[in-house]
């Protein structure tokens, strides 16, 4: 029988509840450009954190190491597809909505489960569970093609929802919608997050969406890219329209406000 001190105890707690542990990380790529430099950033089980930060600060990059699409130059990172080599724990969804265009919608959701080896009929009930989830129930035997920007980013997402992942990892997924749309797949996105309780790495360029999902918001510097500031946006889920018209809501898009225009000016100091 092995015996465990509570300071042990603790620790391996600890250690569970985190799903994407980064430390001291840095990138460089290969043209020698500087992406990131002594990173560190650890994300608990179901949180959703952003990243917030100008244009070439190292966003992207970042969702690539946590990803296991690019190694780092130095540095760890302990994320499910990196260091427990679980492919499918990971979900990715990207700005464009990567949908087969020859595909039914039907189809290009079961994907991810066609290439786990299950057959259409195996999952035909949940996949339409998915489908309904999204609110695109009516629309599974559609192309692609047929679909609104707002329903082919629903369709993306129950995509990336369908194996059930650990960590959702979103880049700048609803920067090509228009308000109103946007506005709508935020409050759906929570919804399905907080069902689902995913760790979710979300970046975007937009203040009030960092704000309105976000636990935390992690506001980057470009060049070399860093994290210069964590704003906890400490109010409960879920969050309600209410909220965005709230007097707390405009104090955080005013402190991330002022968080990006120090980023600018060390920019320019440093240029
Ligand atoms: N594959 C690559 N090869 C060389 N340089 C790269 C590569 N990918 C990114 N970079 C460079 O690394 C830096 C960080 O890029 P990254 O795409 O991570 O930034 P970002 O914050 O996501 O930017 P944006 O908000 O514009 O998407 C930039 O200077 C970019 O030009």
């Amino acid at each position: 029988m092995t015996f465990s001190t509570s300071e042990t105890t603790d620790k391996m707690t600890h250690h569970n509840d985190q799903v994407v542990v980064i430390k001291h990380v840095s990138k460089q790529y290969k043209t020698g450009t500087l992406a990131l430099s002594d990173v560190s950033l650890s994300m608990q089980n179901g949180e959703f954190v952003t990243l917030l930060g100008p244009s070439g600060c190292g966003k992207s990059t970042i969702l690539r190491l946590v990803a296991g699409l690019e190694p780092p130059s130095a540095g760890t990172v302990n994320a499910p597809a990196v260091s427990q080599r679980k492919q499918h724990s990971t979900a990715f969804v990207f700005q464009e909505h990567t949908l087969m265009p020859w595909a039914s919608v039907f189809d290009n959701v079961w994907l991810p489960l066609r290439l786990q080896g299950y057959g259409k009929r195996e999952v035909q009930v949940k996949v339409m569970s998915a489908l309904r989830s999204v609110g695109l129930e009516e629309f599974a035997n559609a192309y692609p093609a047929q679909l609104s920007g707002g329903m082919k980013m629903r369709a993306s997402i129950a995509r990336a929802l369908i194996t059930d992942p650990e960590l959702l990892l979103m880049d700048e997924p609803f920067a090509a919608l228009d308000d109103m749309t946007r506005q709508k797949l935020n409050d759906d996105l929570l919804r399905w997050q907080q069902e689902r309780s995913v760790a979710t790495l979300f970046v975007t360029h937009n203040i009030a969406e960092a704000v309105f999902l976000s636990q935390r918001v992690l506001v980057m510097q470009a060049r070399p890219g860093k994290i210069i500031e964590e704003i906890k946006i400490d109010q409960p889920y879920p969050r309600t329209a209410e909220f965005r018209t709230s007097l707390s809501f405009l104090h955080y898009c005013r402190t991330l406000s002022s968080a990006l225009m120090r980023t600018a000016a060390s920019e320019v100091l440093s240029a």
